[in-house]
This record gives structure tokens, C-alpha cells and sequence, in this order.
């Protein structure tokens, strides 16, 4: 790919982890980060400024306990207008940080986006089969989102409440170092205390009780979806074992997390918030060293640590809980650097003419990982001819009707299109010489018109009709009331199988690829919707390069070739006539297709 981004290649790289990984792919954004950071750090100091501006006045206020009205005024009124504007200059500084970070966050989010939808499209149509679609939704939108958050808004606040205590306790430092190791105490015992739920075993627990949440959410999603199922069975919830074992499975997790954290955590809060504790003794025995006159002085000091020191344990708390989200973080990129990862499929770019539509396979051997499924199969489709595979279920039908479109490739042998072996001919050829019929038909959230229209986006609206005319969906389509306007899909208008199956074979009508691999439909088969698709059928046929995987024999004795796959192998090729007089594996399945079809008409006879 010739426009491969900047931040594609930099995310092809070799993988770094966690927060490295995060500001790795940040990288290119980082002038808009740093800046949002410096922002963030002003916009801390100004927060101080009112705990100053406060010191500063008390300071006055005792100074002049006598006589108040020896206080200088001007003196007073400069130091409100300096904490309205240190609260004015952290607004904005935060404002404009927010801004910034939010820039960069969903310039990241984008480029990310953009890096997976340009690799999904490079990996193999096997990767989607074998992939629920729910792993890659997860990642495009929980993953890529919490990264933007992260960037977004937690990076910031990290830093807030990071700076905060260490600028808060430097100035205290400064101020009086005693009184500075009083307020500072707590924090190192108070990181201690909570040290049991930090350290690995801690975060290990919280990974467990993460990865608890996420599964019972996929089964609660499962259950739902799988209602009807639940309620023709009759089954309660407390029947779905694996919804009821989950539920359970996060309840303890989380009472026991509970359980463990609670004493450590306790002991966080108490010690954050104890500085007074540890003030105190110092400032008592401070006041026993100092002269009269020094009273009032260190009583202010003393005054402001105990302020600050209070405001210590908020940003702290905070940095507390903002560390679970850094591995959440570390999660999501794992997992949309496990696809960056997956091996994509080689593609030449060149398109080059084929000599027809012929399909050939040589010593094709295939596995799924490590399950073998095809084991050295050979055959040729003639050009314009129809071949049909059948045979048991599990025998390797599917997989070699989805090699044809390489879903994947072979792992040794070779098939080939017109002369070309197809790992050498570039995908956009491939996908313009072969249209899958899937019977699993995936209608987009858009016009009827669009939906055909996929196809081929150069056709013209009269185009569209004519495939809807010869697919038998176009009467359908017009007793609609905005005709190929209607909306299908999710709030729109919901089609029967049979119909989206006619609107799909449109679509391939449409497409008019010299070879079509067809997966019968098994489902919709009421008669009046039976022969319209079969009708619908031929058309898409006519002329083309055939492989169709056949449920049910009756449709296919006229068929040019039949090939009987079992076990991953052909056991029997022929005609319909030839592979009945061979009184194999064809013979057999024909006869008790045969018994099964007059049992029906036996029964309907009996009616
Ligand atoms: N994506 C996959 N990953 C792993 N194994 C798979 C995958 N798809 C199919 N298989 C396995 O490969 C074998 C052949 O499956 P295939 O779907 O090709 O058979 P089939 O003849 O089409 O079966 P059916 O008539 O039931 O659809 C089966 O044992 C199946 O379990």
C-alpha cells in the first residue's frame, strides 16, 4: 500500500508493552502532549495560589492582631486579585491542556483506527470466520476508546496529581524542613500500607478480576442473544450453567478482592489524611524553642501546613486509582497490537489477464492450525461448467469452496484461476473473478438500492433493477413503500431469509464474476421461495465457472461434475448417472436422500 501512514509503519513496528507502547504510538502527537503537559503543570501552580494568598493574609491578619486597622489595605486587595488570578490562569491553562490533549487523543484514535481497518483488510477472509466478529468490535471501539480517554484525560491528571504533592511538599520544604517532614511522613506509610494490593500478586488480582468482569459480560451478552433458544427449552437462568457459573465466579472474585484490599486501603486513606497527626507534635515541640514574639509567625506556618498538607491526600488518592486504568490501557493495546500482528496475505498489485475461468486444484493440503482438513486434493472446473461437492458433514466441503475465494492459502499444492495460481494474482483480480455466495447473507444498514449496489459501485440505478429483476426481488422491492429506497437493517425495515438470500444473489448478478462459488441454502426452503431462489439461481449461473456445496442431491443430478468429499479427500467423481452406477458413498447418500424425499410425499399423500 502505497499511503501506509506514518503511524501504521511506526505501529508494524516490533512491539513494545504497556505505557512505552502507548507513548510509542503517541509519538507523532507528542508536541501537542508535551505542550498539554507543561499546561497542566502551570495550571497545578496556580491551583497553590490561593493556599498562598491565604498564608500571606492570615500572616497579615496576626501581624496586626493590635490594631487592625494598621493592616495595608492595598496590600490586601493585591492579594485577591492574585488568587482571582491564579484561579483565572488554571481555568484556562486547563482549558487549553483539555484541548490539546483531546487534539492529540483523537488524531491517535484515528490513526489507529485507520492502521486496523487498513490491516483487516489485508489479512486473509479466514481471519474473520475464525475471529468472532466481538473481538475486533472490542477493539476498534472499547480498546481504541480507552486509549483515547487515557490520552485524553488520565495522562493529564496523572500529572496533576503528580506535581500537586511534590510541589506542595518541596514549598512546605522550604518554608520550615521540620514542620515539611511532619506533613511529608504519611505519604511513604501510607504507600507501604497499600503496597499489598500494588505489588504483583495485587495487580495479578486485578487482572483476574478484570478478566472475571469482561467474560460474564460476554455471557450475559450471549444469554440474551440467545433468549429464544432459553425459552423454547424452558431453561431459567440458573439452567444456563455457564451464565450462573460466571455471575458467581465474579461475586467471589470480587467479595475476596474486597476481603484482601480492604485493610490495605484502609489503611491508604487513614495514613493520607493523618498529616495533622504528625504536624502537631512537631509545631508543640517547635513553639516550646521559639520566643514570645515568634508565636504568631509560626502559628500561620503551622496553620498552612496543616492546609496543605490536607490537600496533599486528594491528588494522591487519585493516583491511587488512576494506576488500575494504566493497565487497563496495557490490556487494550495488547490486543490491538495482536492484530497488528496477525500475518497478513501476500498481494501482487499487478492484475494480469487469465486465459479463461477454469479452476484447478493441485495436491491441495490444507490445515486450520494444526487440525488437517484437506489431505492432497486434485480436480478441475471447466470453464462455464457446474461442479458440485457433497458428501458427509466435516468433510472439508466448505473449505475448499472458501479456498477458491483464498480465505487462506494452501499450505502445500496450489489452485489456480485461468492458468494463474491465485497467491499470485492481486486480491482486487481475485475478488473481480469470484463472487461468494455466502448463505449466511450480511445486509448493510442502508438503501436496498446500496445494499445491491455492493456489488458493483459503478452500476446504475437501472442497472440495480435489472439484477433485482433477475434475482426475482424486484416486485418485492417495488410493494414497498419507498422501494429501493427502503431502509433495511437495524431500524429499518427487517427481510425475510429468503428475500435478503434474492437480494444477495442480486448482488452477484450484479457483480457478474466469471466464477461463482455458491453455498446452497438449506434454510427459507418453502416451495413458493424455493423456486424463485432456485430461478434466481440460474441466472446467476448462467455462463459462469460453478462450485456449488449442495445440501440437498435432487438439485444437482444435471449438474457437469459431482465430487464426493470425505475426510478431507474426493472418494468419488462423475456424473449424477455415472456416481449411481458406481454404487458408492454418491449411491448410498442418494438412496436415503431418495427414502427421505417419498417419505414426504408419502406423508403428504396420507393427508
Ligand atoms: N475456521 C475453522 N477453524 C478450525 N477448524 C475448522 C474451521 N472451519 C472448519 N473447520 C473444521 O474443518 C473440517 C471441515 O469443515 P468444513 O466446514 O470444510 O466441512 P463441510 O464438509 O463443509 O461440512 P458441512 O457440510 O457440515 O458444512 C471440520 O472438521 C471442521 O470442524
Amino acid at each position: 500500500m502505497a499511503d501506509v501512514s506514518i503511524y501504521e509503519q511506526k505501529l508494524q513496528l516490533k512491539r513494545k508493552t504497556g505505557i512505552p507502547r502507548l507513548l510509542e504510538i503517541a509519538g507523532t502527537k507528542s508536541i501537542l502532549l508535551i505542550f498539554a503537559s507543561l499546561l497542566a503543570v502551570v495550571a497545578v501552580l496556580a491551583q497553590i495560589t490561593p493556599f498562598l494568598t491565604v498564608f500571606l493574609l492570615v500572616q497579615e491578619l496576626i501581624g496586626n492582631i493590635g490594631n487592625l486597622k494598621a493592616i495595608d489595605q492595598s496590600y490586601v486587595w493585591s492579594l485577591a486579585w492574585f488568587t482571582l488570578g491564579g484561579v483565572a490562569v488554571s481555568g484556562i491553562m486547563l482549558y487549553a491542556g483539555g484541548m490539546l490533549s483531546h487534539i492529540a487523543a483523537f488524531n491517535i484514535l484515528y490513526e489507529i483506527r485507520v492502521a486496523l481497518a487498513g490491516k483487516l483488510a489485508r489479512l486473509p477472509m479466514g481471519f474473520f470466520t475464525r475471529n468472532a466478529s466481538g473481538r475486533v468490535k472490542k477493539v476498534l471501539s472499547e480498546d481504541v476508546e480507552r486509549i483515547e480517554l487515557f490520552v485524553a484525560h488520565h495522562i493529564l491528571d496523572i500529572l496533576q496529581a503528580a506535581v500537586l504533592p511534590v510541589v506542595s511538599i518541596t514549598a512546605l520544604f522550604v518554608l520550615d524542613w521540620r514542620l515539611g517532614l511532619g506533613a511529608v511522613i504519611p505519604v511513604p506509610l501510607a504507600l507501604l500500607a497499600q503496597y499489598s494490593m500494588m505489588n504483583e500478586s495485587g495487580l495479578a488480582l486485578y487482572k483476574q478480576w478484570q478478566e472475571k468482569l469482561s467474560s460474564m459480560n460476554g455471557t450475559i451478552v450471549e444469554y440474551v442473544r440467545g433468549m429464544p433458544v432459553v425459552k423454547v427449552f424452558n431453561q431459567t437462568v440458573g439452567a444456563f450453567k455457564r451464565f450462573a457459573a460466571d455471575v458467581y465466579a465474579y461475586r467471589d472474585l470480587t467479595l475476596h478482592w474486597i476481603k484482601v484490599s480492604s485493610t490495605p486501603f484502609g489503611g491508604f486513606i487513614t495514613l493520607l489524611s493523618s498529616s495533622a497527626l504528625f504536624i502537631t507534635p512537631i509545631a508543640i515541640f517547635l513553639i516550646r524553642a521559639v520566643p514570645e514574639d515568634g508565636y504568631a509567625s509560626l502559628i500561620t506556618t503551622v496553620f498552612l501546613f496543616l492546609f496543605i498538607s490536607m490537600g496533599i491526600a486528594v491528588p494522591m488518592y487519585k493516583l491511587m486509582t488512576l494506576v488500575p486504568l494504566l493497565i487497563q490501557v496495557s490490556t487494550g493495546l495488547a490486543s490491538i497490537d495482536d492484530i497488528l500482528d496477525e500475518k497478513e496475505i501476500a498481494d501482487t498489485q499487478s492484475k494480469q489477464s487469465l486465459q479463461d475461468a477454469e479452476i484447478k486444484f493441485k495436491d491441495v493440503v490444507f490445515a486450520y492450525e494444526q487440525k488437517p482438513v484437506l489431505n492432497g486434493v486434485s480436480f478441475t472446473v471447466h470453464p462455464g461448467t457446474v461442479t458440485a461437492l457433497v458428501g458427509p458433514s466435516g468433510g472439508g466441503k466448505t473449505t475448499i469452496a472458501n479456498l477458491i475465494g483464498r480465505f487462506w492459502d494452501v499450505k502445500t499444492g496450489s489452485v489456480t484461476i485461468g492458468g494463474m495460481d491465485i497467491r499470485d494474482m492481486a486480491i482486487e483480480q481475485l475478488n473481480e473473478t469470484v463472487s461468494t455466495v455466502f448463505q449466511d447473507v450480511f445486509l448493510f444498514f442502508d438503501t436496498i438500492e446500496e445494499n445491491i449496489r455492493m456489488g458493483n459501485a459503478e452500476a446504475s440505478f437501472a442497472d440495480v433493477q435489472a439484477a433485482a429483476k433477475a434475482a426475482q426481488i424486484h416486485e418485492f422491492i417495488e410493494s414497498l413503500p419507498d422501494g429501493y429506497q427502503t431502509l433495511i437493517g437495524e431500524g429499518g425495515t427487517y427481510l425475510s431469509g429468503g428475500e435478503q438470500q434474492r437480494v444477495s444473489i442480486a448482488r452477484a448478478i450484479l457483480k457478474d464474476a466469471p466464477v461463482v462459488v455458491l453455498d446452497e441454502a438449506t434454510a427459507y426452503a418453502d416451495p413458493e421461495n424455493e423456486a424463485r431462489i432456485q430461478a434466481a439461481l440460474a441466472e446467476v449461473l448462467r455462463n459462469k465457472t460453478v462450485v456449488i456445496i449442495a445440501h440437498r442431491l435432487y438439485t444437482i443430478t444435471d449438474v457437469d461434475q459431482i465430487l464426493v468429499i470425505n475426510n478431507g479427500r474426493i472418494e468419488e467423481s462423475g456424473t449424477h448417472g455415472e456416481l449411481l452406477a458406481e454404487s458408492g458413498l454418491y449411491k448410498r447418500m442418494w438412496d436415503v436422500h431418495a427414502a427421505a424425499r417419498n417419505w414426504n410425499i408419502d406423508t403428504e399423500e396420507k393427508k
